[in-house]
């Protein structure tokens, strides 16, 4: 059977769909034990319907000892007893069915925590059946005899990404944290037992997955030092037989159901994408490129990023994609801080319009989009004051290399943190002004500090003001819904070199839509193609032939 095609394009449920990601630990909770749960997401189905939302995204619900927040998983086939149980997840599956909306879930599979079986197996001896499914080298020894880790890849989360294992002398690799040893992909076995549990989630009814950091695949077995000139990112995610792998997944599992897939793919190039997204080597739907995101980074620091910036990169992305590669558009999520501080305005006067130009730019760009919990509420960063409120395993490994070492001093990292931290994205959802903002029981305690501004931002007022940032998502969606020109409409930058208006053109056919967006707080003039059209939505009232601060508008020409 052939995929029907629309302007050259295939057509896919997946490329019309918006994405809603939900931190489950963050979300609701049911049980007032502090920490969300299945249940609780079950009991907040109808706010997502209303919203719009196609499909949801669960990050890792799996048994995990949550050295990294699930990240880490136990057991493929468990639910996080902190979450609940599997008939909670049949529960939640089922609603999410019966409102019509889709389910994927996080696929963790380039490493494991070391409390899986296969771990524990594995370590036990060099002949252990298990020994080959992670990646054990013996040290190198220096000239002067001292004795290193097997090369000079560092974790993610600070320190070598070798760890010397006591019981048999070797190494083994976790390009995260210790207790997240990497898996072997070039043993076949290893790839059956991923392959399988995806059937397992499959055959339940989920409708794909979120694949974490899936490039970090495949490794070069020789383990070569990152030479000074070279990138650490880019070479894990480069690996020799990344393609093959994705490409024997697909035809092995994938291929066989109604699904779809999106792979993190950070150290992969925008140039880079295609070969692992190009329909035609069936291997992903679509990847994250961390190019927009990360604009405002500068390794772990943060930079001041500009609009000229953002711009040239939606553009790169649209002219390396072209028609048989698909795209995905988000700006936030577990690991970043929250969408209006990092790319809007989060003072009290613009907070809320920043945010709606955000939401426009997000659901008219081509491409899926991915939005984070929350952000339909304008939930800002929490003011973290000392590194033991933090609770990310990233930022304290950090701390305890870097400053308690004192390569880098306590003032400078808490400022820097206070900007980048991934605990900004997961202090819990703001739902009411009652304690705890409803996100637990008022005698509970929440695993991570609530942002005391749930007193005025929060659902529940979101959804009585008809101007929340909430209505204006929910406009936004029912109108992506019923234009496919968002969709799959070509895409033109009307303005690439203005520092702080972003207008485009998304045109199918005989449709063509202008948007408008201003990043600033100034007044600028608009093209007068911009005042023949007719306004499909606007962020304000007050339209006149020029946009003023943080405007949106929509125009049908
Ligand atoms: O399962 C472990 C984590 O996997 C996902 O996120 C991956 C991490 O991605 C980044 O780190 C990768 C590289 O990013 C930059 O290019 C740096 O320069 C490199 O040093 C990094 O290796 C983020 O910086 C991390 O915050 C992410 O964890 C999941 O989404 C995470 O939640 C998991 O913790």
């Amino acid at each position: 059977m052939h995929d029907e095609l629309i302007y050259g394009q295939t057509k896919h449920w997946w490329k019309e769909s918006v994405v809603y990601q939900i931190y489950p630990r963050s979300f609701q909770d049911s049980n007032g034990d502090g920490i969300g749960d299945l249940p609780g997401i079950t009991s907040r189905l109808d706010y997502l319907r209303d919203l719009g939302v196609d499909v949801i995204w669960l990050s890792p619900h799996y048994d995990s000892p949550n050295a990294d927040n699930g990240y880490d998983i136990r057991d493929y086939r468990k639910v996080m007893r902190e979450f609940g149980t599997m008939q909670d997840f049949d529960a939640l599956l089922a609603g999410i069915k019966q409102r019509g909306m889709r389910l994927i879930v996080d696929l963790v599979a380039n490493h494991t925590s070391d409390e899986h079986v296969w771990f524990i197996e594995s370590r036990k001896s060099r002949d252990n059946p298990y020994r080959d499914y992670y990646l054990w080298r013996p040290g190198k020894i220096a000239a002067n005899g001292a004795e290193l880790p097997p090369n000079n890849f560092g974790s993610a989360f600070s320190g070598s990404a070798w760890t010397k294992d006591k019981g048999t002398g070797e190494y083994y690799l976790h390009l995260f944290a210790e207790k997240q040893p990497d898996l072997n992909w070039d043993n076949p076995a290893v790839r059956e037992e991923i392959y399988s549990t995806m059937r397992f989630w499959l055959d339940k009814g989920v409708d794909g997955f979120r694949m974490d950091v899936i490039p970090f695949i495949s490794k070069d077995a020789t383990f070569p030092d990152v030479l000074p000139n070279e990138s650490q990112v880019h070479i894990n995610a480069n690996g020799p037989h990344l393609q093959e792998y994705l490409q024997e997944m697909n035809r092995e599992v994938l291929s066989k159901y109604d699904c779809m897939t999106v792979g993190e793919a950070h150290g992969i190039t925008i140039e880079e994408t295609p070969t692992l997204v190009d329909e035609r080597r069936h291997e992903l739907n679509m990847i994250f490129n961390f190019d927009a995101v990360r604009l405002n980074r500068d390794g772990r620091n943060w930079r001041q990023w500009k609009l000229t910036e953002l711009k040239a990169i939606y553009a790169r992305q649209y002219e390396a994609l072209g028609v048989h590669s698909w795209n995905t558009i988000f700006l936030a999520n577990h690991d970043n801080p929250r969408l209006v501080n990092a790319f809007g305005d989060d003072s009290d006067a613009y907070r809320v319009a920043s945010a709606k130009v955000l939401a426009t730019m997000l659901l008219t760009l081509k491409g899926t989009a991915y939005l984070y919990q929350g952000d339909e509420l304008g939930m800002t960063n929490y003011r973290f004051r000392s590194i033991e409120e933090y609770d990310d395993i990233e930022a304290k490994n950090a701390w305890k290399f870097d400053v308690l070492t004192g390569k880098e001093t306590a003032e400078h990292y808490l400022d820097n943190l206070a900007r980048v931290s991934r605990d900004h994205a997961r202090t819990p959802m703001q739902w009411d002004d009652s304690p705890h903002a409803g996100f637990t029981s008022p005698d509970a305690k929440p695993w991570l500090a609530v942002n005391p501004n749930y007193t005025t931002i929060n659902a529940a007022d979101a959804r009585r003001d008809q101007d929340s940032i909430y209505h204006y998502m929910q406009q936004l969606l029912r109108l992506r819904k019923q234009t496919l020109a968002f969709v799959y409409g070509d895409y033109e930058d009307l303005a690439p070199e203005h520092p702080s208006l972003f207008l485009y053109a998304r045109t199918l056919g005989e449709e063509r839509f202008l948007v408008a967006l201003n990043f600033s707080r100034e007044t600028f003039a608009l093209p007068d193609e911009f005042s023949k059209g007719q306004i499909v939505l606007a962020n304000t009232a007050s339209i006149s032939s020029e946009l003023g601060a943080w405007e949106s508008r929509i125009v049908l020409a």
